[in-house]
């Protein structure tokens, strides 16, 4: 099942600088090995946020909430879900 997933980030105030910095590299970390399992399809940044676009392929909602919630940025984030059906006009 493929989602598009909206998430924005919250710099955290008075966080600690570098402790913000180890965490966006652990995210980093994360998000590159689901990209290389194929379960994170697509990630773009928008242009002029602190917010990225993702597509994600999933077995269900409960893997998708398990690999979100995972995620080292996650308690920093708002994340919006929209499941994904296929366009009858899409061609592939
Ligand atoms: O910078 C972001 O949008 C948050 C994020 C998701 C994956 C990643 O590496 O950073």
């Amino acid at each position: 099942m493929l989602y598009c997933v909206h998430m924005t980030v919250n710099v955290p105030q008075g966080m600690d600088p570098e402790r913000f910095e180890r965490l966006k590299a652990e995210e980093k970390a994360v998000a590159q090995d689901l990209q290389r399992s194929g379960k994170w399809r697509h990630l773009w940044r928008v242009a002029g946020q602190y917010a990225n676009i993702s597509v994600f392929d999933v077995d269900n909602h409960d893997e998708l909430h398990g690999l979100l919630s995972s995620l080292p940025l996650f308690p920093f984030m708002d994340v919006t879900v929209t499941p994904l059906a296929r366009h009858p006009s899409a061609i592939d």
